[in-house]
C-alpha cells in the first residue's frame, strides 16, 4: 500500500506542477496578447497538442453536456483542431477582422481581412511558414516544404521548373486512363461504398506516373493485390503517410531497432521499401542522364536534370533533397486531391442539376473518343469542371496554412488598425470565414454552388464566352498565396478536371436511397453527411463517406438527365 501511495502522490505532484507550468505560460501569453489591442479568447490547452488531439472531441462532448449552460464556453467552442468549420463566420462577426486565441503554447492571431492576408503572404521574410508543422515531411530528407531562406529559394526554383506543361500533359493522360477504369469498376456496383478509397488509389497512381514514370492500372477497392510492385509502392507509401508523425517522433534509426513493437517494425519496413524504390529509380535516372538519354518526363528525371544544371553553377539538390522532395510531392499531392475529389463526388451526387450543368460543357468540348481529348486544347475550355473543384475547396479547404513571426516582432495593418505583433505569434488565415464572407461570396456564400465561379461576357452566352471569375485578392486561399503557394496547384486542377470529364461525360451518380427514403430525402441525407461528418485529421476530409452508398447510371437519353437552367 505504501508504494502505491508514494507513486500516486508523485503523479499528483507532477500533474500539479504541469498545471502550474501551463498556467504560467498562459498568463505570460495573455500579457503578450493584450499588447496587440485585439479581442482575445483564452483556451487552457494548446489545440495542436498531440496528446490532446487524440481525445479532444470526446472530452469536450462530455463537458458540453454539463447542466445549466456550464458546458457552453470557450473551452468547448474553441479547444479542438478544426473548430473553425463548426464556427463558420461567427467569431469574426462577433469580434471583427482579427482576434487572438491565447493558448499555453503560443498565441494564434486569426485574420479574416483579405488585404491584411495578402500583405502577410507578400512579406515572406517577415511571416515565415511554421515549419514545425511541416517537418514531418522530412522523413526521407529535407524538402521544399520545410526549407528556409536561400535553400528554399533554390529548391523552389528547381521544383517549379519540374511542374511544367509536359508534366501537366502526363497528368491529364494518366488521369483519363485511370478514371475510365475507375468508372468501369464503379458502374459494376449497385451500392458503391469505396468511392473515397478509390479516389485515393487514382490520385496515388497519377503521382506514381508523374513522379517516377511508372504507370499502374487502376485497381478498385476489392480488386487490390497485396503483392507485386504496385502493391509494394502503394502500401509502403500509404503506411508512411499514415504514420509520418510516429516516424518523425521516434526517428528513422529508432524505428529500425529489432526490439520495437511489431507495428513500428512494419512502419520501418514500409520506410525501407519506399526508400529503395526511390533509390533504384534515382540510380536509373542518373545513369540514363549520364548516357545522354534525356527524353520522356517525370518529376524524378526533371529533378535530377535540373539539379545537375544547377550544380554547374555551384548549387543543386543533394541526393537526400531529391528523395525529400519526391516524398513531399507524394505527401502533398495525394490526400489533398483525393479528399477534394471525395467531397466533390458527394456534392455532385446530392446536386443532379450541377451534374447536368458540367455534362453540358463536357459534351460540348469533348467528343466520344477520349483518346483524342487534348490537354492543351480541351483543359482550358472545361471551366465548369474546374469551378466544381474551386467551389469544393472554397467550402472544404483541405490544407490549413499557418505562418508565424518567428523571433521578430512585426507590424501589420488589419482594416483600420495598426497591430504590433509580438515574436512567436502564429498567423492564421481564417479560411472558413474568408471563404464564406457574404460581401465577397454573396448571400448564399455557405451553399455549394459551382456556377458562382463562372461568368459570361454576353447574355445569352455560348459556353466559350464563359470565364472563370478571379476572386478578390486574399478572399480565396485554397492553394495559399504569395511566392510560397502550392507548387502543385495546376497539377491538381488538371487531374481533377480530366477525371471529372471522364466520369460525367455520359454517366450520372446518385445516392442509394435507404429504407423508405425517396431520392430527394437521400440527397438531403448526403448533404447532411458532408456537413456533419467532415473533420480535420491531417487534412480536412469526410470521415465516413461509405455511410452514404452511391450508384452510377449510364445516360442513355436526355430524359435520364436532370437539366435546369442557371
Ligand atoms: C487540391 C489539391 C491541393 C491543395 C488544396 C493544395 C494546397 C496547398 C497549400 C495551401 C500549400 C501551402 C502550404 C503552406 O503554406 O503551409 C501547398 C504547398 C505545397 N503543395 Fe499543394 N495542394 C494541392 C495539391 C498538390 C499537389 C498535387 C502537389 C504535387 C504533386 C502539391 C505540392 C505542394 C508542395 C511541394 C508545396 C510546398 C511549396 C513550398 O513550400 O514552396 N500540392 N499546397
Amino acid at each position: 500500500m505504501g508504494w502505491q501511495l508514494t507513486v500516486g502522490g508523485a503523479l499528483l505532484g507532477l500533474g500539479g506542477l504541469w498545471i502550474s507550468y501551463c498556467l504560467l505560460l498562459l498568463v505570460s501569453n495573455y500579457r503578450k496578447a493584450r499588447t496587440m489591442g485585439l479581442p482575445i479568447r483564452i483556451i487552457p490547452i494548446s489545440h495542436t497538442n498531440p496528446f490532446w488531439t487524440v481525445v479532444d472531441r470526446h472530452v469536450l462532448a462530455i463537458i458540453k453536456r454539463l447542466p445549466f449552460g456550464l458546458g457552453d464556453n470557450n473551452f468547448t467552442r474553441y479547444n479542438f483542431r478544426g473548430w473553425e468549420l463548426d464556427d463558420g463566420c461567427r467569431s469574426h462577426d462577433e469580434m471583427g477582422d482579427a482576434f487572438v486565441m491565447v493558448t499555453p503554447g503560443r498565441n494564434w492571431l486569426y485574420i479574416a481581412n483579405p488585404e491584411a492576408l495578402t500583405e502577410v503572404f507578400r512579406r515572406r521574410a517577415d511571416f515565415h511558414r511554421c515549419v514545425e508543422l511541416t517537418e514531418i515531411l522530412d522523413v526521407f530528407g529535407p524538402s521544399i516544404a520545410t526549407a528556409k531562406g536561400q535553400r528554399w529559394r533554390m529548391q523552389r526554383k528547381i521544383t517549379a521548373s519540374c511542374f511544367n506543361e509536359p508534366t501537366n500533359e502526363i497528368v491529364w493522360r494518366e488521369a483519363l486512363w485511370l478514371a475510365k477504369d475507375m468508372l468501369h469498376y464503379w458502374s459494376t456496383k449497385s451500392s458503391l461504398t469505396s468511392a473515397a478509397d478509390d479516389c485515393r488509389t487514382l490520385s496515388l497512381h497519377v503521382l506514381s506516373r508523374a513522379s517516377f514514370g511508372k504507370s499502374f492500372k487502376f485497381e478498385g477497392h476489392e480488386e487490390r493485390g497485396t503483392t507485386g510492385i504496385s502493391a509494394s509502392y502503394k502500401n509502403s507509401l500509404q503506411t508512411i503517410l499514415e504514420n509520418c508523425v510516429v516516424i518523425m517522433a521516434l526517428g528513422t534509426k529508432t524505428i529500425a531497432k529489432p526490439w520495437m513493437p511489431k507495428r513500428i517494425q512494419k512502419i520501418h519496413e514500409a520506410w525501407v521499401t519506399f526508400r529503395k524504390y526511390m533509390t533504384d529509380l534515382y540510380e536509373e535516372e542518373k545513369k540514363a542522364f549520364s548516357e545522354g538519354h534525356t527524353g520522356g518526363g517525370n518529376l524524378m528525371k526533371s529533378l535530377v536534370r535540373a539539379s545537375h544544371e544547377e550544380t554547374k553553377i555551384g548549387t543543386g539538390l543533394t541526393e537526400a533533397e531529391i528523395y525529400g522532395n519526391i516524398f513531399a510531392f507524394n505527401f502533398a499531392g495525394h490526400d489533398t486531391t483525393a479528399h477534394s475529389f471525395t467531397f466533390a463526388i458527394y456534392f455532385l451526387a446530392a446536386n443532379p442539376d450541377v451534374q447536368a450543368w458540367i455534362r453540358e460543357e463536357i459534351q460540348e468540348v469533348l467528343g466520344e473518343n477520349d483518346e483524342e481529348w487534348s490537354y492543351t486544347q480541351d483543359f482550358p475550355r472545361l471551366k465548369r469542371c474546374l469551378a466544381v473543384l474551386m467551389e469544393t475547396i472554397r467550402l472544404y479547404t483541405p490544407v490549413p496554412v499557418a505562418k508565424w513571426t518567428d523571433q521578430q516582432a512585426q507590424i501589420l495593418e488589419i482594416g483600420d488598425k495598426v497591430v504590433h505583433i509580438p515574436p512567436e505569434t502564429m498567423i492564421i488565415p481564417a479560411y472558413v470565414a474568408l471563404h464564406t464572407q457574404p460581401e465577397n461570396w454573396g448571400s448564399d456564400a455557405v451553399d455549394w454552388r459551382p456556377s458562382r465561379w463562372v461568368t459570361s461576357t454576353s447574355i445569352p452566352s455560348t459556353l466559350d464566352e464563359e470565364e472563370l471569375i478571379t476572386p478578390r485578392r486574399g478572399s480565396f486561399l485554397g492553394w495559399s498565396d504569395g511566392s510560397r503557394d502550392c507548387v502543385g496547384r495546376k497539377f491538381s486542377q488538371v487531374e481533377f478536371v480530366a477525371t471529372l470529364a471522364r466520369l460525367f461525360l455520359d454517366w450520372r451518380v446518385d445516392p442509394v436511397p435507404l429504407g423508405e427514403e425517396n431520392m430527394e430525402n437521400a440527397r438531403e441525407r448526403v448533404k447532411t453527411l458532408i456537413k456533419t461528418d467532415s473533420r480535420m485529421v491531417l487534412l480536412l476530409q469526410m470521415l465516413h463517406p461509405e455511410r452514404a452508398p452511391l450508384r452510377w447510371t449510364k445516360i442513355t437519353d436526355s430524359a435520364t438527365d436532370v437539366r435546369r437552367s442557371y
